[in-house]
């Protein structure tokens, strides 16, 4: 569930006189996701999203998301775009949070990943980091390889009591992947999604139609990008990597932008980075989520169990 704000009808009914939407015919909290208060609103005007942010998210941080959903809707990119209320804001607050409304996608996830799928995702994420090298907004990677070891630190005992040795384990998989971590100036670069897993994506037939949740979103090595999509996207199980998916997502990411012979070479150990800042970031939650909260915990093992996969597999693997 993610509906942690609710909205009182007098200030929805005060909010929406600050656009022209006309009145809000209903607006109902979704269940999915897990970050922010999420609404479909609806309008005689047609459907839209309203968002509530909570937590992670921080406020000064969202002119920067918002505008890079503006700037790559602008491009055709198939994302939400904030809408605007009369005085041409589109960040205000409502029940005491930062909040927007941006506009409402069709489509929805895939229940199966298909190497169609895959190329298709690969190709929309390749149209992504292209579109995106317009929109000159720096945001640093505040989970990128200098947060793993104090994430780490921060999970405590959590590691340990989920699976024994397990601190450990990642430690030296973090120092091993750190000490390899390719020079961001030798690698291309630009604004990346940095959490494109299935559920944020929709997809009609076999097109993409939608791409959500730009909460991650920063500047980074477009490379890791896709590494993080081949965790997200490649593994059928907990630790199987399927060479036919990977082979489908990287030729979709070359029908829009070729990968130097540096990326490639990089992709097996951007790949283990990217299985741990999920690992750590799992963790992390599910030492700070209480087990009868609202909302459902992930699983870090599972990226343990990719991790360990990836750590087995040589450059050469990638190069399908
Ligand atoms: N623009 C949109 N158009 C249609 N549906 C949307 C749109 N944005 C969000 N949704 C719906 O709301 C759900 C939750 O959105 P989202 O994934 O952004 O939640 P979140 O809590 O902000 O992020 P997270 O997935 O990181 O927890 C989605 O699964 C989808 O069903
Ligand atoms: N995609 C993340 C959740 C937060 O965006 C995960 O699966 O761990």
């Amino acid at each position: 569930m993610a509906v942690y704000t609710t909205i009182s009808p007098e200030a929805l009914k005060a909010f929406m006189t600050q656009y022209d939407l006309g009145e809000a015919i209903s607006c109902e909290g979704i269940a999915e996701g897990v970050e922010n208060s999420n609404y479909l609103l609806a309008t005689h005007d047609g459907r839209y999203i309203l968002t509530l942010y909570e937590k992670r998210v921080k406020a000064e941080e969202l002119p920067w998301f918002l505008g890079l959903m503006r700037h790559l809707a602008s491009c055709a990119l198939p994302c939400p775009t904030p809408v605007a209320g009369r005085d041409g804001e589109s960040l205000r607050s409502l029940m005491e949070r930062p909040a927007a409304i941006t506009t409402f996608l069709l489509g929805r996830p895939v229940d199966t990943i298909t190497p169609e799928i895959c190329r298709a995702l690969g190709k929309a994420l390749a149209d992504f980091h292209e579109l995106g090298r317009d929109y000159p907004a720096h945001r640093p990677n505040a989970l990128g390889p200098e947060a793993w070891k104090p994430l780490l630190v921060a999970c405590g005992e959590t590691g340990d009591k989920l699976r024994p040795g397990l601190t450990h384990e990642v430690s030296q998989a973090i120092d091993d992947v750190v000490a390899k971590w390719p020079d961001r100036e030798k690698l291309p670069y630009g604004q990346i999604h940095a959490d494109l897993f299935p559920d944020n994506v929709f997809f009609q037939g076999e097109r993409v139609s939608g791409i959500i949740d730009f909460y991650f979103a920063c500047t980074d090595l477009f490379a890791y990008d896709l590494a993080i999509c081949i965790n997200a996207w490649c593994f059928p199980d907990e630790q199987r990597l399927e060479p036919i998916l990977l082979k489908a997502l990287l030729r979709g990411y070359e029908a829009g932008r070729e990968l130097s012979a540096a990326e490639r070479q990089a992709l097996s150990v951007l790949s283990q980075g990217a299985a741990l800042r999920f690992l750590l970031t799992r963790l992390y939650d599910w030492g700070h989520t209480s087990p009868d909260a609202l909302v459902t915990r992930k699983d870090p093992l599972v990226y343990l169990s990719r991790l360990r996969t990836l750590r087995g597999m040589t450059e050469a693997d990638f190069h399908v």
